[in-house]
């Protein structure tokens, strides 16, 4: 199982919807316009089909203080950011060193996604390491870390975001 984590509004419907599309497109490469979405309320289940079923389980953000007690058969997370609204970052890095200091999450692997960089304005990867100090943040945690810049309206990286949830299943399962 694999939690996909974030504040409100940062993507993670739409990049689940994405990753099922990019999935199943058969060889061509526009993926059309963005889906409409709406604020997951609770918590929504989808299974991806590439080699292997995997399963993500997104939890909305509004759930943030009861997202613990969803920790339990996890073994990797995907964390995301939203790069283009600077005031969110700081929920967004506390939330982060909530989930990296989890015992449960302890073993996990995590991809750090920094979405919305199709947005003018948004925050680079470096911008957002010196932000909020992202080197020491992954430097401190036990889990194994990687970052991406994506964006889940236009496409950008989440073929990389396929790959990296296909080699962690491969490794956990
Ligand atoms: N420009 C831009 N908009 C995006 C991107 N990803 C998501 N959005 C938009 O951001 C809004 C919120 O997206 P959702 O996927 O519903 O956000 P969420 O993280 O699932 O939010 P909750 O379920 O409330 O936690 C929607 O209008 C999306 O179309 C992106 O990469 N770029
Ligand atoms: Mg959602």
């Amino acid at each position: 199982m694999c939690l996909l984590l974030g504040a409100t509004g940062v993507g993670k419907t739409l990049l689940v919807k994405r990753l099922q599309k990019l999935n199943s497109r058969d060889g061509k490469s526009d993926l059309g316009d963005p889906p409409p979405t709406q604020p997951t309320v609770g918590t929504d289940l989808t299974d991806i089909m590439a080699q292997r079923k995997m399963t993500i389980r997104e939890l909305g953000g509004c759930m943030g203080p009861i997202w613990s007690s969803y920790y339990g058969d996890c073994r990797s997370v995907l964390f995301m950011i939203d790069a283009s609204d600077p005031t969110q970052l700081s929920l967004s890095c506390s939330q982060l060193l909530g989930v990296l200091s989890a015992e449960q999450l302890a073993d996990a692997s995590v991809l750090i996604l920094f979405n919305k960089i199709d947005m003018p304005c948004y925050m680079t990867l470096e911008e957002m390491k010196a932000l909020i100090r992202l080197p020491d943040i992954i430097a401190c945690a036990t889990q194994c870390i990687t970052t991406a810049e994506i964006s889940a309206r236009d496409g950008t990286g989440l073929a990389a975001v396929l790959q990296w949830l296909q080699d962690t299943h491969k490794a956990n399962s």
